[in-house]
């Protein structure tokens, strides 16, 4: 069983919408943590957007470079909100478990949907041919593979989720 006593980062896996980045923040100020957004650190460390990188390399392109950045990540004691792709990875994610307790936000299709319009410019890491439905059934077997902790956030609200996660994790001995 995972020491989560030993780990000090806090790792947000999920598909888009699932609330990532915004419950992230909000977990971290609960949990007197850091705070940083993996999709953040893609884009400063290519200088370009998501979209930007999709549309002129293509979606490959974009898990390379995920790859390699959550490879550089060597914070502590931060949450850290990865993007929706980010589970491709399995060098990536077992280098972020190394410190991080996983924590799977679950949240339905219609949930998803209903939270995320631009889905044409997320940037989203997918073949042009793959439906948003498509995405979800290919990755919730990945999400499920490494998460240590999964929290059903369709019905609730961000601080709930949050709240949710932080009870597993001190429940957990
Ligand atoms: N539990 C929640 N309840 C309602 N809205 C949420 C919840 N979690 C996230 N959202 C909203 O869904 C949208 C996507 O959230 P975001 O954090 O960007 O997701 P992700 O980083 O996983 O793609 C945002 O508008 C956010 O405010
Ligand atoms: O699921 C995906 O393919 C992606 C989700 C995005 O992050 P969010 O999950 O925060 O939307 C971002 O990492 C990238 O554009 C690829
Ligand atoms: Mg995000």
């Amino acid at each position: 069983m995972t020491d989560y006593t030993s780990k000090s980062n806090i790792v947000l896996i999920g598909m888009p919408g699932s609330g990532k980045s915004t419950v992230g923040i909000i977990l971290a100020k609960m949990m007197a943590k850091n705070f940083v957004d993996t999709d953040v650190l893609i884009q400063l460390a290519e200088n370009r957007t998501l979209q930007e990188i999709v549309d002129s390399e293509g979606h490959m392109e974009l898990r390379h470079i995920e790859e390699r950045v959550l490879l550089d990540v060597n914070h502590r004691h931060h949450v850290i909100a990865t993007g929706g792709s980010a589970a491709y990875s399995h060098k990536a994610m077992t280098h972020l478990a190394q410190d991080g307790i996983i924590v799977f936000l679950n949240a339905d299709l219609s949930c998803l949907r209903s939270r995320i319009q631009n889905y044409e410019t997320r940037g989203l890491a997918k073949r042009p041919d793959q439906t948003f439905q498509d995405l979800f059934d290919e990755r919730y077997q990945l999400y499920t593979r490494y998460a240590n902790i999964i929290v059903d956030c369709s019905l609730l609200s961000q601080e709930e989720v949050c709240n949710k996660i932080i009870v597993e994790i001190r429940s957990h001995v």
